[in-house]
């Protein structure tokens, strides 16, 4: 059939691609990768200063999803910390496969697999940026892909699913209509995107491990990633 974004649509895209663009990692934050330490401590301090910026980006991104600060307080917090880690996930994957400035990308992978990770954890971790890499998503797609994470309904404590629900249909509609629009001769793009998100899940239950074994060896995180993360 005849797809066609209407002008309601792309108002919605274009609020979500603004400040999906608008927040980012301040650069002097970003630069601090290439600083020259190569321990896997200061690996492991600059990974968690990465991860603290980037939680308070997440925070401001999703504030800017329409009808997000309308929903139920709980539900909103419920809903970022549900899905901090996948959208972190997604973002360092769509940073990894967009080719960083100047080598950034190598650094970071350098940094994250000496950062007291273990390898179990290291290979479905590559295996997913390489996944992301291989779609080639423009960044329409990735700012709408990270706002349908967000807007997941069924995260633990959620209490009114069906108000996440009537605000990630909208952006699930755009996303497949968009799809098809960039990626004609590919009908399942907009299925593989959304099994991205399956793989994203898994990477949940990495992730917590990962967070227990950082702290069997007294690792320290910030205190905005203590309260996101239901650590310490
Ligand atoms: C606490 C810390 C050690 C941690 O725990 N789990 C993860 C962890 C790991 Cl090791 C991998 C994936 C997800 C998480 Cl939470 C992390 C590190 O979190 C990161 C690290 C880098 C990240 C991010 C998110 C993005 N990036 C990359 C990036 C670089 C430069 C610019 C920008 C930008 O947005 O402009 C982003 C998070």
């Amino acid at each position: 059939e005849k797809v066609e974004i209407t002008k309601a649509q792309r108002a919605l895209m274009k609020v979500i691609v603004d400040a999906y663009n608008r927040h980012k990692i301040p650069q002097d934050v970003a630069k601090k990768l290439l600083q020259d330490q190569y321990s896997a401590e200061e690996n492991f301090l600059l990974l968690t200063e990465m991860a603290t910026s980037q939680v308070q980006v997440l925070v401001e991104f999703t504030k800017n999803i329409p009808g997000f600060l309308s929903l139920n307080h709980e539900d909103q917090i419920a809903l970022l910390k549900g899905s901090a880690v996948e959208a972190m996930f997604l973002r360092s994957a769509q940073v990894f496969s967009q080719k960083m400035p100047n080598g950034h990308t190598e650094v970071l992978e350098e940094r994250i697999r000496k950062s007291g990770i273990s390898e179990e954890f290291m290979t479905p971790m590559f295996n997913f940026y390489k996944s992301i890499g291989e779609l080639h998503m423009i960044e329409e797609e990735q700012a709408l892909l990270t706002a349908i994470t967000i807007l997941t309904p069924d995260r633990p404590f959620v209490k009114d699913q069906q108000a996440v629900e009537r605000l990630q249909e909208p952006m699930l509609e755009v996303l497949r209509k968009l799809c098809v629009l960039q990626h004609p001769q590919e009908p399942q793009y907009f299925a593989r995107l959304l099994g991205r998100l399956t793989e994203l899940r898994t990477l949940n239950h990495y992730h917590a491990e990962m967070l227990t074994s950082w702290r069997m060896n007294d690792h320290k995180f910030t205190p905005l990633l203590c309260e996101i993360w239901d650590v310490q």
